[in-house]
């Protein structure tokens, strides 16, 4: 019988937090109301502030997990409201945290990924169950932690007689190969998403994206510029692995940069793309035969990245993942519930052939209401 839960997913775009409600069973979803609350600007400056090394930093994320913990609470409120539900009606909470550090087996061989988040003041405030650190027990059995959506991909998207890929392009972007015949997923991160375009395009324009990617239609790519952060070595490790904002933040940007006196136009259109090039190189490289590329996440709303995606593939079909019934700003939250599901039927979330654990894993950790 179909449960309801909700998920809610702030991730490295840091723009804000999505959320669905959904009625899962174990081989459907039906999302029945969607809801977005933009990070108010004070919390955002702080948790970008919080992926590098600063001041007093345990206190300033235990405050930080609280506004975020309210501002988690605001959208379950919203959903309740959209969809006329209760508490009661809810199962629980997916509940994903805010990723401020993602250093899987660094310093020790163990490592860490740290998602702010204070979900027993979110079960205080919600009165739901609350399942939230989906990520440190995959990292605990010497996993990346990440990507995790691959499974849910599976579960939604996944073709029998078809193999099908699909590209998350959120902050960071991570691919997913679901073979036809059932065998195992491949997944890791590609490389960045969105998160250098949105700077840059804050940096210049003041604007927080380049909406459709026109600013980046307009320019021109800078082969030398595009050669040199291709020339980063994360590309061209082979997985598993996975990334986020401590290796591509602005200051790698401003290292290959260095002197290059370009418009910021191009240097947008150049990262932009750096984007598309890395993704497509991926999905040659790892998507088998592949006949689809579904593409989920804002970067699927960014027409400019699209068109670069479809061209650099011709081989493929490339379509958003609204065209296979989930719109691609719900994938992610969507994700989590389903994530939430798993972890209260004791089922494992993680799949070892992406993340490199050495197996199975039950994800997550349970904060009754
Ligand atoms: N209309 C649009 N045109 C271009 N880009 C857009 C548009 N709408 C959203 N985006 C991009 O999508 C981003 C948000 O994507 P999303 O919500 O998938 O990210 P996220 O959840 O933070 O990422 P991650 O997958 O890294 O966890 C925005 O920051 C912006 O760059
Ligand atoms: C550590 C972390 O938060 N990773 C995120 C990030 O955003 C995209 C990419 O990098 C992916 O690996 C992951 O998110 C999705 C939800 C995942 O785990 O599949």
């Amino acid at each position: 019988m179909a449960e309801r839960f909700i998920g809610l997913m702030s991730g490295t775009s840091l723009d804000g937090v999505d959320g669905v409600v959904a009625d899962l069973d174990a081989g459907r979803i039906a999302v029945l109301a969607h809801a977005s609350a933009p990070f108010p600007e004070a919390l955002r400056a702080e948790l970008l502030a919080l992926n590098t090394p600063g001041d007093n930093e345990l206190h300033r994320a235990a405050l930080a997990a609280n506004g975020l913990a309210h501002l988690y609470a605001d959208v379950v409120r919203q959903l309740l409201n959209d969809t006329a539900c209760s508490p009661a009606d809810v199962t629980a909470i997916g509940a994903h945290g805010q990723t401020i550090r993602h250093q899987p087996g660094a310093v020790d061989g163990i490592g860490y990924t740290l998602q702010l988040n204070n979900p027993a003041l979110l079960a205080e405030l919600c009165r739901i169950d609350v399942v939230a650190d989906f990520r440190s027990r995959d990292v605990a059995a010497g996993g990346q932690g990440a990507p995790l959506v691959p499974a849910f991909h599976r579960a939604v998207f996944g073709q029998v007689h078809q193999t099908l890929a699909v590209l998350n392009i959120g902050g960071i972007s991570n691919l997913s190969v679901l073979p036809a015949d059932g065998g195992p997923v491949l997944g890791f991160d590609c490389g960045p998403g969105n998160a250098l375009m949105d700077h840059w395009c804050r940096l210049h324009t003041g604007r927080p994206f380049d909406d459709g990617g026109r600013w980046a239609a307009s320019g021109r790519v800078d082969p030398l510029l595009l050669a040199r952060m291709r020339a980063e070595p994360f590309f061209a490790q082979p997985p598993p692995k996975s990334t986020g904002r401590d290796l591509f933040h602005p200051g790698w940007l401003d290292a290959v940069l260095g002197e290059a006196a370009l418009a910021p136009v191009d240097v947008q259109a150049t990262l932009t793309e750096l984007t598309a090039s890395a993704c497509a190189h991926d999905v040659r490289l790892y998507g088998g035969d592949a006949s689809a590329l579904i593409v989920c996440g804002g970067g699927a709303l960014n027409d400019h990245l699209m068109g670069r995606l479809a061209a650099l593939l011709p081989k493929l079909t490339v379509c958003s993942s609204a065209e296979r019934g989930l719109p691609p700003q719900q994938v992610e939250a969507a994700a989590f519930a389903w994530l939430a599901r798993a972890t209260l039927r004791r089922e494992p979330g993680n799949l070892a052939s992406v993340t490199g654990a050495r197996g199975a894993r039950v994800l997550g950790a349970i904060y009754p209401a």
